[in-house]
């Protein structure tokens, strides 16, 4: 049996792709191990997902405490690596993939890597020369690499949830027992939800419930969520407006929606890209985390507008303009088919070396 080590970890940016990968690999007979942190969101995501997980204690390369932390989970990696001996290591970047990949590249193991976003993270900078190839999701990824390595690169896209290649927007409108005319508006920050969006829907509250012709599906995320239910307690909320920390079912909300507000992280606009959806970006304002290039990419194929952060009221107020131009927003969803790619999970599986005895 072919065993392949996953590994990876921190946000759901990061997990989701691997957990794709996994499950195809799943289905081909393989044997899947997934090595993340002990106490990021890994440790419960995957395990419920039904893989094997090994936690390792890495932190944040931040802090010399944190760097001296985090040592033993190199000698834990290189353990891990020699026990299982896999066919091959994917790592799906962040620093929590290091301690595996440094494992494998001193235990001679093949290595891949899968970069979500349109510029290279740092893990996958300093590892690509060591694999056997890099997954990119946007073509835009080849400006950050020297023309020599280019063919250790192939575009597949982001690995997506298995569901997105089936639901249909028809039928996740009549699930949701919308009407004709009926807008739905979904908001959503990102995994982990992003705070100054959250202030953004509050500034706009009153006129999202005047319009009864929008509604609205809002993940705050899980960390803000009891502070805006509790700031909306005198606030009037429309029977059909969902306000949750998280939706376990986004595939489903997405397909069935008019206008996506988000941040740019890949994995969501890869899903916006695949549903076809008009988007209103609002990338973290981080220059390391890399979302504004994200947010670049449909924006210049105008399938998207960007607002900065701090702008973010003012995308509020654009989406709830732009949810009832119909023309403008089937122009959009025109402009975002064009950057559809083909079914990376099964792409990315049949690159791999692993399959000849
Ligand atoms: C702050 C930060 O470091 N963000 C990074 C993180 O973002 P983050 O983890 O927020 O990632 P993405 O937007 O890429 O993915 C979020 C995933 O969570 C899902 N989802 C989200 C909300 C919800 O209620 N339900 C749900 O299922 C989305 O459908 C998507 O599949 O990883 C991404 C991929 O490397 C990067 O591009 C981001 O820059």
């Amino acid at each position: 049996m072919k065993k392949v080590i996953i590994t990876t970890g921190g946000t759901g940016g990061h997990i989701y792709p691997a957990l794709s990968i996994g499950e195809g690999l799943k289905k081909r007979g393989v044997d899947v191990l997934f090595v993340g942190s002990s106490s990021r969101m890994e440790k419960n995501i995957v395990p419920e997902a039904g893989f094997k997980f090994i936690g390792l204690e890495i932190y944040p390369p931040r802090t010399i405490k944190n760097i001296f932390k985090s040592i033993t989970s190199f000698f834990k990696g290189i353990k891990v690596v020699s026990k299982e001996k896999p066919d091959a290591i994917i790592g799906f970047g962040n620093y929590i993939s290091v301690p595996i990949l440094v494992a494998g590249v001193l235990l001679r193991k093949k290595i891949y890597l899968q970069e979500q976003n349109a510029n290279l993270g740092f893990t996958n900078k300093f590892f690509y020369k060591m694999a056997k190839k890099t997954f990119l999701a946007f073509e835009k990824t080849y400006d950050d690499i020297p023309l020599k390595y280019q063919d250790k690169f192939l575009v597949t896209g982001n690995p997506l949830r298995e569901e997105i290649y089936s639901v249909s927007e028809a039928v996740e409108r009549e699930r949701l027992k919308l009407e004709k005319d009926e807008k739905l508006l979904l908001i959503t920050g990102g995994s982990l939800g992003a705070k100054d969006i959250n202030e953004a829907v509050l500034d706009h509250w009153e006129e999202i419930f005047e319009e009864k012709k929008i509604r609205v599906y809002w993940a705050t995320g899980e960390k803000n969520f009891d502070d805006i239910n509790k700031r909306m307690e005198n606030s009037k909320i429309k029977m059909t407006d969902i306000i949750k920390p998280y939706f376990n079912n986004m595939i489903n909300i997405m397909a069935a929606a008019d206008l996506i507000v988000c941040r740019a992280g890949a994995l969501t606009l890869s899903e916006v890209i695949e549903l076809e959806k008009p988007s209103i970006l609002i990338p973290y304002n981080s220059i390391k985390v890399g979302q504004f290039a994200n947010a670049k990419i449909l924006e210049e194929n105008e399938g998207a507008l960007i607002y900065s952060n701090s702008e973010a009221s003012l995308g509020i107020g654009k989406a709830l303009e732009l949810i009832g131009n119909e023309e403008e927003l089937t122009k959009m969803r025109i402009k975002v088919r064009n950057l559809k790619k083909k079914n990376a999970v099964e792409e990315i599986m049949d690159s791999l070396d692993i399959w000849r005895n």
